[in-house]
């Protein structure tokens, strides 16, 4: 059973704002889920189904086994909400206290959690100074410790890394790494997609309410049938014989060298044409006598992915 599971969900807002048409994805536990899509495409509309606090107009939407909104599933799940402001007398420590009488938290207990959640946010040296003080970076990661108080199983961010400088994005990354760690699932809203790449487990690519693509980070950056080669030192690839073998291939541009250093050895691009795989050409470079020492799969970044989505056109309404 997944921690998150969608079938079909449909939001339709009215006056012909429909937010989610159809979307099915599943979120396995102890991971951590990235649901990108640029402004508008129903990210958010989607995790506050989840969360109880947007009705679906059709199909299903489950959370940790139990129809979206459950009350007592509410309890096992954190959020952080977009945007969201704290008003700024409250110190971290405070306003964790706060929330945990929210939570229900006895006073021990509250006095129990709040150390080590402050900890792993960073925020423990800074716990009883005024969240005025405090910068985007910190503000977010404080938010985060606010979703983590009540040692929820699944934990909602949305937009977690919004505004906030790429040290401190770091930061936050490396709080959803911990978090992982410890088994819990992480469901990321997010518009940065190279903080995605670098995070998640499994992408879903939404826009306007569709769903375009779904997979590991792995299956969606991967250019299929694209390879780059390298032979060892001052050997040449003989080009019309592995375009006879059936395979396009280029010398691929070296990057600068600094002065008096050595010139790189020579890359090629091989890109295999339908159904053909790689095993003939590397049997040919062997037979040959040609030495192989460099052999990647070329991927593309999910920003490339993106972008080629969006180029596409968009779903009819
Ligand atoms: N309460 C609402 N009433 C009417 N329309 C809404 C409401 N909330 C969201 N929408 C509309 O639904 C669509 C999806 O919005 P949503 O906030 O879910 O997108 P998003 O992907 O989270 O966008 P962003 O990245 O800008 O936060 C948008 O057209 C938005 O204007």
């Amino acid at each position: 059973m997944g921690a998150v599971e969608v079938q079909q969900l449909v939001k339709d807002y009215g006056r012909g704002i429909v937010a989610l048409r159809g979307v099915s994805l599943e979120v396995e536990a102890g991971q951590i889920y990235g649901l990108l899509g640029p402004n508008g495409a129903g990210k958010t509309t989607l995790i506050k189904i989840l969360l109880g606090i947007v009705h679906k107009t059709a199909g299903n939407a489950q959370l940790l086994g139990r129809p979206a909104g459950d009350v007592q599933v509410r309890y096992r799940v954190g959020y952080l909400p977009e945007d969201h402001q704290f008003p700024g007398y409250h110190s971290a420590w405070s306003l964790l206290d706060f929330y945990g009488q929210l939570y229900g938290l006895s006073r021990k207990e509250r006095q129990r959690r709040i150390p080590p959640v402050l900890e792993m946010v960073g925020l423990l040296p800074r716990s009883r100074t005024k969240i005025r003080t405090y910068s985007k970076g910190m503000k977010q990661r404080l938010g985060v410790a606010q979703a983590l108080l009540h040692e929820p199983e699944v934990i909602f961010l949305d937009e977690p890394t919004d505004g906030v400088d790429p040290l401190g994005r770091r930061e936050i990354r490396e709080i959803m790494a911990r978090l992982r760690q410890q088994g819990r699932t992480i469901f990321l809203n997010s518009h940065l997609l190279g903080e995605v790449e670098l995070i998640c487990d499994r992408v879903a690519i939404l826009r306007q309410g569709e769903l375009l693509r779904e997979g590991t980070v792995h299956e969606l950056t991967r250019q299929q049938g694209c390879y780059e080669i390298g032979l060892a030192s001052g050997e040449q690839l003989p080009l019309e014989l592995v375009q006879r073998l059936g395979y396009a291939v280029r010398p691929l541009p070296l990057p600068p060298t600094p002065p008096g250093a050595p010139p790189l050895p020579p890359r090629w691009e091989i890109l295999l044409q339908d159904g053909q795989t790689i095993d003939p050409l590397l049997q040919f470079l062997a037979q040959q006598q040609l030495h192989l020492r460099h052999l990647v799969e070329r991927r593309i970044s999910l920003e490339d992915v993106f972008i080629g989505m969006q180029a596409q056109g968009a779903p009819q309404s």
